[in-house]
């Protein structure tokens, strides 16, 4: 390069405009939008289109509302001319737009233009030709007066051609006229060319009869105020200023052709001639989308339809075969993305106040402005998703990761644990060096706190019960229940059965409420030993409002022997998800433990030793070995129930039972699993059949103590009560349930239901002397009626029960 460029390059002569008033005007409408997609974007082209890319091209066009369209170069080739005359025989141009093709000014280039439209509705005849002194002294080798003589004369013969054609075919004729070069034009000059054509012309007017005289920067030499000095100093000093279409044609070899043509139209332009994402010669024509986008982000009607901005992206650039650079305005891949931390957490909280905004501007019927930091459009108005708004890669910060969270697994995340997860991600992308996808984001995270199905930790809850204990004096709120949202000052006791490492255990504990008894049976029976730092929680709302509304929890806990220190301390976050708020909060915490104990720490195993001794297994350790053994989760009364049985065949035996013992001593017990018919009560087949409403009836063949089969009925609000009733017909006394529990085990087509009843039998007479008893009854099926009904047979069968006479 040079050291003394102006040794080579001219700078360009300001314009004397002291008086100039555009630096002051304001938009108020959106100019009349001219494409020339189809000519000098064409003929920029390295394959100028084919009539089928053109007629694509064309029809996206008037499909996005623009109603002025230059067509081709009639003259140029066959091609050209063809597709012209397709356009008009075809029926392809609606009524309210008019198509524009462009001639040099050549007798036989005119006459072959004209041709090229006649019998269409509307046609702009646009007529070029240089007026700068580089073109009339190199190009034309014309005097000042031969350029007026051209302009001129071929202005005539286009009025004379027109006429003839509108008397033909009624076509109706708007005339367009260039001094190619304009901008380098002395502006005098540029003007006294334009005096000449409008009198050759002869016929300018007002409405659809004005003449349209196109400035055009056919090369930009100058900054964007230059061009609007030219166009305003043009607009001044024309006469008839009210019979002319003033249009702008502003290339973009400055990189400055949107700004010459919205500083142009401030300056008096009316009209812009350009290409849709800025195609055409060198550095392109000037970009209709950006113009029109560029308004309506000021709140202006474009006038143009983008709103689906994808499809007139990919018709282009399969049309013009170049692509649209990634940072492209509006356009481009990536300008609704952002990558940096800081602008993540803008947009985020934008987002977040502006919702707060509209609702309140909603209420007061004010318009719901949009104001989201670093966006300056809501990519939603041209169809574009929210989605690709905020990507990770090592610039990024939590804010960006939580957005991302919100929008796909709907989880508001607190603040510290935004931190903590921002560091899990952050470790990933630098080590990595590359973009964390969504679905990156999302594994990871579902992996650290195990979230969902497939990201099982060492602990997962399979059932619980929560339960109140009124007996015991409520105590004075502790500080972690006010963290842990824990407000009800009940004692509450958590029973419930977790996987741990794959072993199902009974566990059992109390607290203050359902997170801290969870972490009591933890301590408990696994040796965990944790309190709650922080809790939160928010719902989900699913678009049905309520319906299918979930509760989402977070949870950080410490380890509750550092609790007491005020040094640092090492922190596990845990999140749960469920319809169930309980749930929900439960699993937050069984997901932060499941973090802590990721250093495969050993857990106690499960032991048994059943006896009256001090080391003695207790009762969760049985119903543990049952749940392992068999799939059976036993609900706490029963497990009770149990127990002593289990204690007392441990008295007999020398405080020796084995685990595979136990498991007998239950079939036995229950008669589980055991097909051999009963002495007592046998079931042969039963049907149930729906009533009114709730009701149902049950009717079967039933054999009691060895008689004959018989065909017995009831009715009751459910299978069991109707169960009961029927059985009443024919035992003494009365039959009824006190607890019942019922669950599935296995899974898929495998999976089976569990029922288990505590049936209480109670019958007075002479021989039974006021008996009362009750036993319970468990059973499994495919149907869950079936072990319903086998369960409460099982159990009458334990019974003494007694038949009426
Ligand atoms: C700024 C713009 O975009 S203007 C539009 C440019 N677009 C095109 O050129 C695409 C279509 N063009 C073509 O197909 C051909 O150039 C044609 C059919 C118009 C003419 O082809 P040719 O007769 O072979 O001439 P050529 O292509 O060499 O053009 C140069 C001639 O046109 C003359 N010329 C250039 N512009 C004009 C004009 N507006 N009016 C009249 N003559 C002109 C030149 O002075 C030169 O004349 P010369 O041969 O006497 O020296
Ligand atoms: C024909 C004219 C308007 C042109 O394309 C230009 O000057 O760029």
């Amino acid at each position: 390069m040079l050291s003394q460029p102006s040794q080579k390059y001219k700078p360009y002569t300001p314009i004397n405009l002291p008086n100039r008033q555009w630096p002051s005007k304001t938009f108020t409408k959106s100019p009349i939008w001219l494409s020339t997609d189809l000519r000098d974007g064409n003929q920029a082209l390295v394959n100028p289109m084919t009539i089928e890319q053109k007629t694509t091209f064309f029809r996206e066009l008037v499909k996005c509302g623009v109603k002025q369209i230059e067509v081709a170069y009639p003259s140029a080739s066959d091609t050209d001319f063809a597709f012209v005359r397709g356009l008009i025989e075809k029926h392809e141009i609606p009524d309210d737009v008019w198509i524009q093709v462009l001639t040099p000014a050549r007798e036989d280039l005119i006459r072959r233009t004209i041709d090229s439209v006649a019998g269409s509705k509307h046609a702009i005849i646009h007529m070029y030709n240089a007026t700068s002194p580089t073109f009339r002294n190199v190009v034309f080798r014309n005097s000042k007066e031969q350029t007026l003589d051209l302009a001129i004369k071929h202005t005539k013969i286009i009025r004379e051609l027109t006429e003839e054609c509108t008397q033909k075919y009624r076509t109706k004729f708007i005339y367009e006229y260039s001094p190619e070069t304009f901008t380098q034009t002395e502006p005098d000059f540029a003007i006294e060319v334009c005096e000449a054509v409008k009198k050759a012309w002869g016929k300018a007017g007002l409405g659809d009869e004005r003449i349209i005289f196109n400035l055009p920067s056919t090369v930009e030499i100058a900054p964007p105020n230059h061009y609007a000095d030219q166009i305003e100093n043009f607009c001044n000093k024309i006469s008839e200023r009210e019979k002319i279409i003033v249009s702008l044609h502003p290339h973009n070899d400055r990189g400055t052709g949107i700004a010459s043509a919205e500083l142009g139209t401030l300056a008096g332009g009316d009209r812009i001639e350009g290409c849709f994402f800025g195609n055409g010669e060198r550095t392109g024509n000037v970009d209709l989308v950006t113009l029109a986008l560029n308004l309506y982000t000021q709140g202006i009607p474009p006038m143009l339809d983008l709103s689906d901005l994808q499809n007139t992206i990919d018709v282009v650039t399969a049309c013009n075969d170049l692509p649209i650079p990634a940072r492209y305005p509006y356009a481009g891949e990536l300008v609704y993305t952002a990558f940096s931390g800081s602008h993540q957490d803008a947009i985020k909280k934008g987002f977040e106040a502006q919702r707060l905004r509209h609702e309140e501007g909603k209420a007061k019927g004010e318009p719901l402005i949009w104001d989201i930091p670093y966006l300056p459009i809501d990519p939603a108005d041209l169809g574009q998703t929210y989605e690709a708004l905020i990507r990770v890669n090592s610039q990024s910060g939590k804010g960006g990761i939580s957005y991302l969270l919100k929008q796909n697994l709907h989880l508001d995340l607190p603040r510290k644990m935004q931190v903590a997860f921002y560091q899990v991600v952050q470790e990933v992308s630098d080590r990595e060096a590359r973009e964390m996808t969504v679905d990156d984001i999302t594994s990871a995270f579902k992996r650290t706190y195990h979230f969902g199905t497939g990201y099982k930790g060492r602990l997962s809850l399979r059932n619980f019960k929560i339960s109140s204990l009124d007996s015991e004096k409520p105590k004075p709120k502790a500080e972690s229940d006010q963290e842990s949202g824990e407000e009800d000052d009940t004692q509450r006791r958590f029973d419930g059965t977790v996987s741990v490492d794959g072993v199902h255990r009974v566990i059992r504990g109390k607290g203050n409420g359902p997170l801290s008894a969870l972490l009591d049976a933890l301590r408990t029976h696994l040796s965990l030993d944790f309190a709650i730092r922080e809790y939160s929680e928010h719902t989900i709302n699913d678009a049905d409002e309520g319906e299918n509304a979930q509760a989402a929890s977070y949870v950080e806990l410490i380890s509750a022997t550092e609790r007491k220190t005020t040094s640092t301390r090492q922190s596990w976050w845990g999140v749960g998800v469920d319809a169930d708020i309980a749930r929900s909060g439960l699993r937050a915490v069984l997901s932060a433990v499941n973090s802590a104990i990721n250093d495969g720490r050993e857990l106690p195993r499960l032991k048994l030793s059943v006896g009256f001794h001090s080391k003695s297994s207790g009762q969760e350790d049985v119903a543990s070995v049952i749940v392992n053994q068999l799939g059976l989760e036993l609900p706490r009364r029963f497990q009770a129930a149990f127990f002593e049985v289990v204690q007392r065949k441990a008295l007999e035996e020398a405080d020796e039972i084995s685990i595979d013992g136990v498991t007998q001593l239950f079939k036995d017990t229950y008669k589980y699993q055991n097909d051999s018919p009963s002495t007592k009560v046998s079931m042969e087949s039963f049907k149930l059949d729906h009533l009114d409403g709730s009701r149902r009836s049950l009717s079967g063949s039933f054999t009691f103590f060895g008689g004959a089969s018989r065909t017995i009925s009831g009715t009751g609000n459910g299978p069991l009560s109707s169960l009961l009733a029927a059985l009443h017909t024919q035992i003494a006394g009365t039959l009824s349930i006190r607890d019942y529990w019922e669950h599935s085990i296995g899974e898929g087509s495998e999976v089976r239901a569990a029922s288990y009843v505590d049936l209480v039998y109670e019958v007075t007479g002479e021989s039974t002397k006021n008996l009362k008893s009750s036993a319970w009854g468990v059973a499994t099926d495919t149907d869950i009626t079936a072990s319903g009904v086998k369960a409460v047979l099982n159990a009458v069968n334990d019974l003494n029960v007694v038949l009426k006479n």
